[in-house]
């Protein structure tokens, strides 16, 4: 089996060999799997586990306070599952794999994803929010009232694509930690993104992250994951256009870089990918900084 992981686009994080040494970790636990389905899923699910990241505990807090977890997966023979909007759910990607492999659709919203995590065994009513996180909300004077109230608050704290995703926001909370992986067993391919979204986003925003295609796309070509300013990546549908790459032709470093490159001259904002192709892998990025690993077995 071999893994690419990412965790995350954005600012150079405070603490970059701790975060590494969970990659290397959660690249290796997928490595080890059976099928790539299960390495992205149990690799992911090292990071959704660990606070540093903005995905499963620890995730990006919305305007009225909530973590709100989404994800998606996607195989080489085209099945998809995604699933957003949940609360106390950790393993998102867990709950994106029932949706793939348990359900005749692509994607599950909100209170229903969280009943069908429970039916299927995957945790739910999980505290994501930790303390840093909570603090820092309450340090912004949240909103309490209607949805406009929370628009106006938000419009002065949420940021640009670039404040979010690649410098520093007003608030000092670039989400650069969104995590992903894909993975080959040599035949087939699997790729998976998962994510708390962005801080301080209107309450029951969806990002980049579940939708096919932007967050994530595979194909037999190969398998992709996006992070970053996920409002611009769905716009131009990142990992659809590197594995787009892959189809043309191109090695999984050009496709990469090739899929960055146009990112970036369409909206002008910040976002990274990880790309596998069969000749290898290969990951792209116009931040800061993207902590990855690979691993093989
Ligand atoms: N940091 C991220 O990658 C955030 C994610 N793309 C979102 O917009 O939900």
């Amino acid at each position: 089996m071999r893994v690419i992981v990412h965790g995350g686009a954005g600012g150079a994080p405070d603490d970059p060999e701790p975060r590494q040494a969970v990659l290397d970790d959660a690249a290796a636990r997928g490595a080890d799997a059976a099928s790539p389905l299960d390495a992205v899923e149990s690799a992911v699910g090292v990071l959704e586990s660990d606070p540093r990241f903005n995905a499963g505990v620890g995730g990006a807090v919305q305007s009225d306070g909530a973590v709100r977890t989404d994800a998606g997966v996607m195989t080489s023979d085209r099945e998809v599952g995604a699933a957003c909007s949940m609360p106390g759910v950790e393993h998102a990607a867990s709950v994106a794999r029932v949706v793939h492999s348990e359900t005749p659709h692509v994607f599950v919203s909100g209170e229903h994803a969280v009943d069908l995590a429970a039916e299927f065994g995957v945790e739910t009513g999980v505290d994501l929010l930790t303390d840093e996180k909570r603090e820092r909300y309450e340090a912004e004077d949240p909103p309490r009232g209607s949805p406009r109230e929370h628009l106006d608050w938000l419009a002065s704290r949420f940021g640009s694509g670039d404040d979010q995703a690649g410098g520093r926001s007003e608030t000092e909370a670039p989400d650069h930690d969104t995590v992903g992986a894909v993975a080959t067993d040599g035949e087939t391919f699997a790729a998976v993104t998962s994510t708390g979204g962005r801080s301080f986003a209107l309450a029951g925003r969806v990002g980049d992250v579940p939708q096919v295609g932007s967050g994530f796309f595979c194909t037999e070509a190969g398998g992709a994951s996006a992070t970053g300013a996920g409002e611009d990546i769905a716009r131009v549908t990142l990992s659809r256009r590197a594995v787009d790459f892959l189809d043309d032709g191109l090695d999984a470093q050009t496709a990469a870089d090739r899929a960055i490159e146009e990112f970036e001259a369409i909206t002008g904002s910040g976002a990274g990918v990880i790309v596998l192709g069969d000749g290898g892998a290969g990951s792209a990025f116009n931040t800061e900084g993207m902590q990855t690993s690979v691993a093989e077995k």
